[in-house]
C-alpha cells in the first residue's frame, strides 16, 4: 500500500514540533516562541507495517495565509493533499486556537484535533473534555503532553487506523495550481 502523508498543523507555539520530534525521533528546533519553524520539515513514522510519512508546519492562525511562513502551511493543507492532518492545539486557549481547526475541517480533509499542554490547562484549572468536542465535530479528539509523551501511544493507534483505512481519492481543491 502507498505511504500516507500526515501533517501537523496548528497555530504557532502550540507543540507542534515537539510533537513531530517525538512520532519521528528527528531533532526539529523547539522552543518557547512562536514561529520557530519557518519551513516545512519531513520524518519518517513506521506504524503496523505502514510508511508514514510526517510533516512539521509552520504555525498557522488560518488558512488565510498573512506571511511567507502562514503560506506554506496553508497550501500544504489546501494543496498537499495530505491523507490526515493533526490539528495540535493549546488545550489552555481553545477558542482561539479552535478558529483554524474549523477552516481545517472545512477543507474536507481527515482530521484529528490533539489538545496538547494539557499538564498546563490543568494547572491553570481548566477542565478539558475532548468527548464534547469530538462529539460536537464529529472528529477524534485526545488530549496529550507532547513534552512528556503524554498522549503519544493514542495518538499513534489513532494514526493505525487511518493507515488501515482505504485512501479514497481526493478532490483537488480549484484554488491549487
Ligand atoms: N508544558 C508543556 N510544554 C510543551 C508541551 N508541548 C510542547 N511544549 C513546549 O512548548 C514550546 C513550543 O513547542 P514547539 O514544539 O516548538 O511548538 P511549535 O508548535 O512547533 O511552534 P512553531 O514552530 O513556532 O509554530 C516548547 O518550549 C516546548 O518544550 C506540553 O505538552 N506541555
Ligand atoms: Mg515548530
Amino acid at each position: 500500500m502507498a505511504d500516507l502523508t500526515i501533517a501537523l498543523a496548528g497555530n504557532p507555539n502550540v507543540g507542534k514540533s515537539t510533537l513531530f520530534n517525538a512520532l519521528t525521533g528527528r531533532h526539529q528546533h523547539v522552543g518557547n516562541w512562536p514561529g520557530k519553524t519557518v519551513a516545512k520539515q519531513e520524518g519518517k513514522l513506521m506504524i503496523e507495517g505502514k510508511h508514514l510519512t510526517i510533516i512539521d508546519l509552520p504555525g498557522t492562525y488560518s488558512l488565510s495565509a498573512h506571511s511567507p511562513e502562514e503560506e506554506i502551511a496553508r497550501n500544504f493543507i489546501v494543496c498537499g493533499r495530505p491523507d490526515a492532518v493533526v490539528n495540535v492545539l493549546d488545550a489552555a486557549n481553545l477558542e482561539r486556537n479552535l478558529y483554524l481547526s474549523a477552516q481545517i475541517l472545512e477543507t474536507g480533509v481527515p482530521m484529528i484535533l490533539v489538545l496538547n499542554m494539557t499538564d498546563v490547562a490543568t494547572a491553570r484549572g481548566l477542565q478539558i473534555h475532548p468527548e464534547v468536542l469530538s462529539t460536537r465535530l464529529g472528529i477524534p479528539v485526545i488530549t496529550m503532553a507532547a513534552s512528556r509523551g503524554q498522549g503519544l501511544g493514542e495518538l499513534k493507534r489513532l494514526l493505525a487506523t487511518i493507515a488501515r483505512t482505504p485512501r479514497e481519492a481526493m478532490l483537488g481543491s480549484s484554488v491549487c495550481a
